[in-house]
């Protein structure tokens, strides 16, 4: 097999030489250049497997060349190298499709860490249709939409921030993000930060020495360090107490931990998915969430939306839980048309979840032949959760860009589906000309 191809953007000779030298003990080949101009000459002459690029270049930014390799025809992975502390300039690299980030002074374990990821998927690429046991049933544009952001955030190491109602399939999400990545060997880790007693969460998180406080019977590894080189899924991130707050944040900056009662840091190697069903943005507002956290767990968002909100995938998730429920597909029982039609008219604040112990209980209760409607025993006068109240934009959300552009997604579903799919039609509604409708679908991910 070929050896792989670096190239190393840098306009300091001793980075250069470090890098360079890393790189070719694991057996990779580089070239490198010093300036954005002889990189791009580079690209021009041949192709490679990875780029590792420095920021701020003398005749330009980094960030150009993080454009320039994510819409070329043959997109591979580049990560960037960013001056001590700022991770600012990092979050906006992850955005526009940086794979992952070193900061200076350059760790080489974390390095080598880096590196062998992004080798990874190249390795991995061509396999385009990963196996996974878990599936992310729906039809709806908003699951197909979802879908295909999973296919792309796999290939990067940015943090994800996904937010939904109860029960709407966060966790799923997260698993699959997981399972299509290069981290599917390595465990995934999930976490409900809201089930550990907050005097505990700074061991379970980081682990411990012995000794280290009373009870510390051995040493004991924690969640990152079970997850290390893999994902790390923290689930309601809105109840972690402030103290672990800045701790997490630490270690989301310098890829490194400390366990209680341990002087040394240890780097470590994951990638952090969050998700919670509360309002983090309004959190951060009232005080009650860092901000600084906030936004380096917001890298990239991804909102799942409530069931109520694609009724047409309630079919297939009845047929799907039906048949897990009652083990053999073949045995799977009937449910009568007026019976799914009763689903799709319910709110479903408990969403999946609560559609599937609802099936549960009609199991328990029908005839043996047909799931009818009066065994679904549908709860009436059940407040639904309130959509997020509209704020006015907020630069702590995210870019100006993400803000209007989940504004427009949301106006395209809303046409859509009032004009039952129909494409015209709802861009006949939106004021819209076809063409510029069919421009707006495939920009935001719609169109499969
Ligand atoms: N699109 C889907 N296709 C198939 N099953 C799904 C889908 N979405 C959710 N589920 C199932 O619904 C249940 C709840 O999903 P999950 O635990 O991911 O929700 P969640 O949003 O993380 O909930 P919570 O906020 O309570 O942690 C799980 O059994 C999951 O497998």
């Amino acid at each position: 097999m070929k050896n792989p191809f670096a190239l190393i953007v840098d306009d300091e000779p001793d980075i250069i030489e470090l890098l360079e030298i890393t790189l070719t003990r694991m057996g990779i080949e580089t070239r490198s250049a010093g300036t954005l101009g002889q990189a791009k000459k580079l690209l021009q002459e041949r192709t490679f497997d990875l780029c590792l690029t420095d920021l701020r270049l003398p005749d330009g930014d980094g960030l150009e060349l993080v454009e320039l390799i994510q819409t070329s025809r043959t997109p591979f992975p580049i990560a960037v190298i960013t001056a001590h502390g700022n991770m600012d300039t990092a979050i906006t690299a992850m955005k526009k499709g940086a794979f992952d980030f070193v900061s200076k002074p350059v760790d080489l374990l974390t390095l080598r860490q880096l590196v062998g990821n992004a080798l990874k998927f190249a390795e991995q690429a061509p396999r385009k249709d990963r196996r996974t046991r878990h599936t992310l049933l729906g039809d709806s544009l908003a699951m197909r939409g979802i879908r295909s952001k999973i296919t792309k955030l796999a290939r990067s190491q940015a943090p994800v921030y996904i937010h939904g109602e109860s029960g709407a399939g966060k966790e799923l999400v997260a698993r699959l993000i997981h399972q299509q990545s290069t981290r599917s060997d390595k465990p995934f880790v999930a976490i409900n930060c809201g089930a550990i007693p907050h005097e505990l969460m700074e061991s379970e998180f980081f682990g411990h020495k012995k000794g280290s406080f009373t009870g510390a019977i051995g040493d004991k590894k924690g969640l990152f360090q079970a997850a290390d080189g893999g994902t790390l899924f923290l689930d309601e991130i809105a109840d972690l107490p402030a103290s672990l707050q800045v701790k997490l944040l630490r270690a989301i900056q310098e890829k490194k931990i400390r366990p209680v009662g341990e002087q040394q840091e240890i780097p470590v190697d994951v990638r952090l998915l969050s998700a919670t069903h509360r309002n983090l943005a309004e959190m951060v507002q009232n005080g009650s969430f860092r901000q600084d956290l906030f936004y380096r767990i917001n890298v990239i968002d991804l909102d799942v939306p409530p069931l109520r909100e694609r009724i047409d995938d309630i079919p297939v998730l009845v047929d799907h839980i039906l048949s897990k429920l009652s083990g053999q597909p073949e045995s799977k029982p009937a449910i009568s048309p007026a019976a799914i039609a009763a689903l799709q008219r319910y709110r479903f604040p408990g969403n999946i979840r609560e559609l599937e112990n609802i099936l549960e209980r009609a199991l328990a209760l029908y005839d043996g032949k047909c799931i009818e409607e009066d065994d679904l025993n549908l709860p009436v006068g059940i407040p639904v959760p309130n959509p997020a109240p509209e704020h006015g934009y907020d630069p702590c959300q995210g870019s100006l860009e993400d803000y209007l552009e989940a504004i427009e997604r949301k106006a395209i579903l809303q046409a859509l589906k009032e004009n039952k799919w129909n494409k015209t039609a709802a861009a006949k509604q939106l004021g819209l000309s076809f063409r510029s409708f069919r421009y707006r679908l495939k920009k935001l991910d719609l169109d499969n």
